[in-house]
């Protein structure tokens, strides 16, 4: 595993070049110290209990009001695709901004347009995978240099990103923010800088939007082409929490343990952030004696690494959520062998919540829902170039309620 030494971006390195390393983390925008001091204050504030119970009814709140009417709305009408990767999509923006700060964009109501900050969130992150995958760095530079094309498209798609993110900050301010419960709100109780704050909420957009939907999205098609698997998370729901389809507590979403191992295995084979970098900050040795120079790119491949016969075994392009379970219960593989979350000291900050939503969305949809592929024979998935995985073409399903007679 690389050393601690290997901090993530030289100071001062600009947030285009952050979306560019393929995980945007505008918190981490900064030298060393700030950084670790900054993600000190962002892991104890996730790490409250409190937190992990707001964030539960946010999710819960979304899922009963917004996501449930929209999918009953198309379901039983064969006439109806309804695209499943742009529903996650809508729907995790709306519950991480009204999780991270207290606002609501509303895209969930699909009569009302995208919000613009989802939009350049998207063209950013784009044109940031196709600069990435340029021939050689000078075409982008000096594009950049000239402001042309692509680089400039970028430099726009940024400015927006900012210039909304501290409108956020200001609508908050304006709102007041002691008595709330959003991570934005409780960060300004003892920050006052106005780019670290915008920082924090271009990193949490990034963070949490895009993975969470991108998850959701390889986990419907797997389970579409599992339907054992599927009538295994259901029977052992019906055994948990019984009859009632509404969400019940924390707690018992904990006792979801084939319905955890599910998401992980799902995971395993479709990580939503397939290749992450880091560049390292000064000549190093990994643990293997490869040494690493000053400025050099490492880049690991949690996609790769999910299919690789020595560590998964013969099956390991197989689906199978049982290899997660000892005796019915959940154990968690060594984190460096599966850095779908990262590892160690950078392991992502967000993932007890990430997994409170996951869960609690599959549960929901899944008792209530029958989701049939609308292109049931496609046989493997195929992505679009962006920072986290997502489907060309998106995932058009039909829906149907469990409860209508076949
Ligand atoms: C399935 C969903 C998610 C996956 C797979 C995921 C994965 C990751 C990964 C791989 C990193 C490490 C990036 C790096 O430094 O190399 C990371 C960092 C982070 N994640 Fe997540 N994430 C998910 C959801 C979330 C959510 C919902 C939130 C917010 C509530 C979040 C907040 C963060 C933060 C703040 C960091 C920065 C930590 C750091 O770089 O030190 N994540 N995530």
């Amino acid at each position: 595993m690389l050393k601690t030494r290997f901090e993530n971006y030289p100071k001062g390195k600009p947030f285009s070049a952050i979306l560019g390393d393929l995980l945007g983390r505008g918190i981490f925008n900064v030298d060393g110290d700030l950084w670790r001091f900054q993600r000190k204050m962002a892991s104890l504030e996730l790490g409250r209990i409190s937190i992990r119970s707001y964030a539960f009814e946010i999710v819960s709140f979304e899922i009963e009001n917004r996501l449930i009417p929209l999918l009953s709305s198309v379901s039983d009408k064969e006439d109806i695709m309804l695209d499943l990767q742009d529903v996650f999509r809508r729907f995790s923006f709306d519950s991480i901004c009204k999780f991270s700060f207290g606002l609501d964009p509303e895209c969930l109501e699909l009569t009302l347009p995208m919000s613009e900050f989802a939009i350049s969130f998207d063209r950013a992150s784009k044109l940031s995978a196709e600069r990435a995958m340029t021939a050689s760095p000078w075409i982008w530079k000096m594009k950049r240099v000239l402001n042309l094309g692509s680089e400039k498209q970028l430099s726009e798609a940024i400015n927006m990103i900012n210039t909304l993110a501290q409108e956020v900050i200001r609508q908050r301010r304006k709102m007041g923010f002691s008595n709330h419960k959003d991570l934005l709100s409780r960060f300004m109780g003892t920050v006052n800088d106005e780019t670290y704050l915008r920082d924090i909420v271009i990193s949490f957009l990034l963070a949490g939007r895009d993975t969470v939907a991108s998850t959701l999205t390889s986990l419907f098609w797997l389970l579409a082409n599992h339907p054992e698997v599927e009538l295994a998370i259901l029977a052992e729901a019906d055994r948990v929490i019984g009859a009632s389809l509404e969400l019940t507590s924390l707690e018992q979403m904990r006792e979801l343990h084939y319905l955890q191992a599910t998401i992980y295995e799902s995971m395993r084979l479709y990580p939503p952030i397939q290749i992450d970098s880091k560049f390292c900050l000064e000549d190093d040795v990994l643990p293997d004696g490869t040494s690493v120079k000053r400025g050099t790119r490492v880049t690991y491949h949690p996609y790769a690494m999910g299919r690789m016969e020595q560590i998964w075994g013969p099956d390991c392009l197989q689906f199978k959520p049982e290899r997660w379970l000892k005796d019915g219960v959940f154990f968690q593989e060594n984190p460096f062998k599966y850095p779908v979350f990262q590892a160690g000291l950078r392991v992502c900050l967000g993932k007890e919540m990430a997994l409170v939503e996951l869960k609690s969305v599959a549960l929901s949809l899944l008792r209530r829902f029958h989701i049939k592929l609308a292109a049931p024979h496609q046989s493997h998935l195929r992505f679009s170039p962006g920072l986290t995985a997502s489907l060309r073409g998106g995932l058009p399903v039909l829906i149907r309620d469990r409860r209508t007679p076949s």
